[in-house]
């Protein structure tokens, strides 16, 4: 991997294990997501959902999230961020002594009022409301909170979002301390013009330090709106290895920007991610496999042939030294 200075390191948050594995029909046992985790981590992601404390009736493929965790290394200064949307989340992370696991959890809104009474069934302001006391009690227990804002461009039942709507909830989750906030295009409809608008109002309040991005690919264009966030000075982005995913309650939309896609592309720009991405493509490969999908990144499978015609051509060459 290149050498680049600290302020070319972006980091990357591998949704595939939450994100991903929540819209997926096929649901997986607990061994098998740690399995998944683990090649992960094995890869060189150090950020990776390992979950999410929600109402299995919800979201059924999230249930078992504190035994996953349970059989989680967190030894090499990896991080297993978990969703817990409010107070009985916290609870039952607590109870079940996760925070033996990981010590970063994540909170979310949207900035649209019909998606977010899908997703959470109740109102923008009573989410902020249910969401601040998890918040506090869990930076008062010396965890991390990360926060999301959903629905950043546009909403799968109103359409257009004002970006101004986006900013503000960015600020109310800066200031209620959450050390950075990932603005999700939840059904990807953004483009680098309307995302970068969003963007730039969001700046105004909130620092592109603090920020990340997650940009679904229901369009083609959520490699070029990360893209465009990036060379704006934003260091986090969300993907998901083979493009797995999408949130259940927003109707159409499909996964997160493939992992495979955006690191490939950040690398050959001159960033580093600290991922190894021939290993990113065989884990995109093997969890492709698993749940009986086509992997919806380009660059996962271009690397996997790559990988097996320079095998082969090393095989040849090996013969011919005979
Ligand atoms: C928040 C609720 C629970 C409210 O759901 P509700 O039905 O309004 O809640 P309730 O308080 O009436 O409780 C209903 C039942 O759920 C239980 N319950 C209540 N809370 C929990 C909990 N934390 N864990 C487990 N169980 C819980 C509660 O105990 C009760 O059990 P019952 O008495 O019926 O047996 C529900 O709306 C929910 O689980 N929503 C989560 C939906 C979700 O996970 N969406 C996907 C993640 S967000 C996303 O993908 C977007 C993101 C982050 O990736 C960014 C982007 O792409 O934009």
């Amino acid at each position: 991997m290149a050498t680049v200075s600290d302020d070319r390191f972006v980091r990357i948050l591998e949704a595939g294990p939450r994100d991903g594995l929540q819209n997926e029909k096929t649901i997986l046992p607990v061994a098998e997501r740690v399995d998944f985790i683990r090649r992960l981590a094995n890869a060189g992601f150090k950020r990776i959902e390992g979950g999410a404390f929600v109402s299995p009736k919800w979201v059924p493929q999230m249930a078992g999230t504190a035994e996953v965790l349970s059989h989680l290394d967190q030894s090499h200064g990896n991080r297993y961020p978990v969703l817990t949307p409010n107070s009985k989340a916290l609870e039952l992370f607590f109870f079940t002594g996760s925070q033996k696991y990981t010590d970063e959890i994540a909170v979310f809104t949207a900035a649209s009022e019909s998606f977010n009474k899908a997703n959470l069934n109740c109102t923008i302001a009573d989410s902020v409301t249910m969401l601040t006391p998890v918040v506090e009690q869990a930076l008062a227990k010396s965890l991390r909170v990360r926060g999301y804002v959903s629905t950043v461009v546009g909403c799968p039942f109103e359409g257009a979002v004002a970006p101004e709507r986006v900013r503000e909830l960015a600020k109310i989750l800066i200031d209620l301390g959450c050390y950075e906030v990932s603005l999700g295009d939840t059904i990807g409809v953004g483009n680098p013009v309307t995302f970068g608008r969003m963007l730039n109002e969001v700046a105004k309040d909130v620092p592109l330090s603090k920020l990340g991005v997650h940009c679904h690919d229901t369009y083609g264009a959520g490699v070029a709106n990360s893209l465009f966030a990036v060379e704006a000075g934003v260091r986090a982005v969300d993907c998901a290895i083979a493009g797995l995913g999408g949130c259940p309650y927003a109707p159409g939309a499909k996964g997160n920007v493939a992992s495979e896609d955006i690191i490939y592309a950040l690398h050959n720009m001159g960033y580093a991610t600290g991922v190894d991405l021939d290993a990113a493509a065989q884990v995109g490969k093997w969890i492709s496999d698993r749940l009986g999908r086509p992997s919806a990144s380009r660059a996962g499978p271009a690397l996997i042939a790559k990988q097996a015609r320079d095998a082969a051509l090393a095989e040849k060459a090996e013969k011919a030294k005979l």
